[in-house]
């Protein structure tokens, strides 16, 4: 770089040498000319990022902005003393970057060297201003040496807008979505947001830690897999079914699947789903890198009796359930608008989401709606044993196994006898009202363990002595 500051300290000098030389040309064509000059001379190129493309009525350039969050992350940019802050909409706090005339050098690309500069223009009087107030022209220029131009170009810069994308990711706000009813829709509004602050994550989820593990690496592996996926020709999502009775934590899961990748989430109301068309539309507008959840799919809409129904052998017409359906897609919500919603064309746009689906009656969905391909992983969400207790103890009472075995070790037995949601397990363990400290928690949930196992043992001992007077009426009656 240091023949770059050479030329930058000669073309003063150049160009005041070139003004005696072209006494009487327009400013423009003597820069032009300058410059020419100046390249010509030059081993580096300069690629120069205005803030505003062709495009400036659309908003500031995507590239400008993913390389203003990159340099804000750069481990180059540490030692730069002047930096500007904002606050952008829809970001958790400010965004800083570099102040103008900063240079960074830039050594994270496999040692070739970028100088960055970020610098502002003020345009001369006569110039039409787009922005009324804002006559800046701001852009990034970097530097680098001409024997590098193709890396720089195709494989540097695409990796400078991936990882300020990531940044910038980072750095939003994200949010919770749900559809609104069509017929409030505009252009912009099918969906209604709030900040998505839910706290739930793979800690604080009390489940069968082999379990627990599986998933994390699943969804590690899908966050890391764009490539994968492009190679093996399948569309960059994934499907979860999470199932198992109510309060088991299938709401809590999605919202730490959601907060693992830091994703938005769409809660898919489909009860407010007039028919596949706007199924169809209300997709389109979800954005990559969300979770698409569509909670109690069982209860949402008929879909599964639509089906079984249309294969009853007394119906009259003989066409296959896709043509009836197709049929029946622009006046209402059909089973095949919903596959065609989880893996048909329009499903690829975009890439980068995981759909998921609740219930709390797996048997009673159309095996076609939840076969793999569609929902990659069946998740069983089950009631509370002893490993999911521990972590629900650490994180209500913070106390361990160690702290709490001695006196209540009969736990461990009970959670494995008695079916207990981890819901209800985590309200006996909230220290509220009269329970101040862990023991009194703890004490009332063996209580209520007990209670429970009691009451089986009676329903059990009920059952058997029903099956021994059935057998013995049996006998009777074989007797006679
Ligand atoms: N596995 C779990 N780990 C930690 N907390 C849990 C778990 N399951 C339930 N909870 C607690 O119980 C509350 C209710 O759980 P959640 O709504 O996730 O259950 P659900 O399976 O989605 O229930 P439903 O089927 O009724 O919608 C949660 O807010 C959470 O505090």
């Amino acid at each position: 770089m240091a023949s770059t500051q050479v030329w930058a300290a000669l073309l003063p000098i150049l160009g005041f040498i070139l003004g005696l030389m072209t006494r009487g040309m327009s400013h423009a064509k003597f820069k032009l000319l300058r410059n020419k000059i100046a390249a010509y001379f030059s081993s580096y190129i300069q690629i120069t990022i205005p803030e505003y493309g062709a495009e400036r009525f659309q908003g500031r350039s995507d590239f400008f902005v993913a390389i203003e969050a990159y340099l804000s992350d750069s481990n180059s940019a540490l030692g730069v003393r002047k930096l500007k802050a904002e606050v952008v909409s829809n970001t958790k706090k400010p965004q800083v970057s570099i102040d103008d005339e900063q240079e960074i050098i830039d050594n994270s690309f496999d040692g070739v060297t970028l100088w960055w500069y970020a610098q502002t223009e003020y345009p001369s009087s006569h110039i039409i201003i787009n922005h009324p107030g804002d006559e800046r022209r701001r852009f990034y220029r970097v530097v680098f040496h001409k024997k590098f131009r193709d890396d720089v170009i195709n494989t540097f810069l695409p990796r400078v807008i991936e990882n300020g994308h990531a940044v910038i990711a980072n750095n939003r706000q994200r949010r919770l979505f749900t559809n609104n009813p069509s017929n409030r829709w505009s252009s912009t509004n099918m969906w209604s947001h709030v900040a998505f602050q839910h706290p739930a994550n793979f800690t604080t989820l009390a489940m069968d830690p082999t379990l627990k593990e599986d998933i994390i690496n699943d969804l590690n592996a899908f966050e890391e897999g764009k490539d994968y996926y492009a190679e093996v020709g399948k569309a960059w999502k994934r499907g979860y079914l999470l199932f198992g009775p109510p309060g088991t934590g299938k709401s809590t899961m999605i919202a730490a699947i959601a907060n693992k990748l830091g994703y938005d989430v769409y809660d898919l109301e489909l009860t407010a789903v007039k028919n596949n068309t706007e199924l169809r539309k209300l997709f389109i507008e979800t954005k990559e890198k969300s979770v698409i959840v569509i909670e109690d799919i069982d209860c949402s809409v008929n879909l599964t009796s639509n089906r079984q129904n249309k294969r009853k052998p007394s119906r009259k017409k003989s066409s296959d359930d896709s043509d009836d359906e197709k049929d029946d897609g622009d006046t209402k919500l059909t089973l095949s608008g919903v596959l065609n919603f989880i893996d048909g064309l329009w499903s690829a746009c975009g890439g980068e989401r995981i759909i998921i689906f609740t219930t709390n009656n797996k048997d009673e969905l159309d095996p076609a709606l939840i076969r793999r391909g569609r929902m990659d992983k069946h998740i069983k969400m089950s009631y509370c044993r002893y490993d999911a207790f521990k972590v629900l103890a650490s994180n209500y009472l913070k106390i361990t196994e160690n702290q709490f075995f001695e006196k209540f070790g009969e736990i461990h037995q009970l959670l494995e006898d008695v079916d207990m949601s981890p819901a209800d397990v985590a309200e006996h363990l909230m220290r509220m009202g009269k329970k101040k400290d862990a023991d009194a928690c703890l004490q009332g949930l063996v209580d209520a363990l007990r209670n429970a196992k009691a009451d089986m043992d009676t329903k059990k001992k009920g059952k058997a002595k029903e099956g021994e007077r059935s057998t013995e009426n049996k006998d009777t009656v074989e007797a006679k």
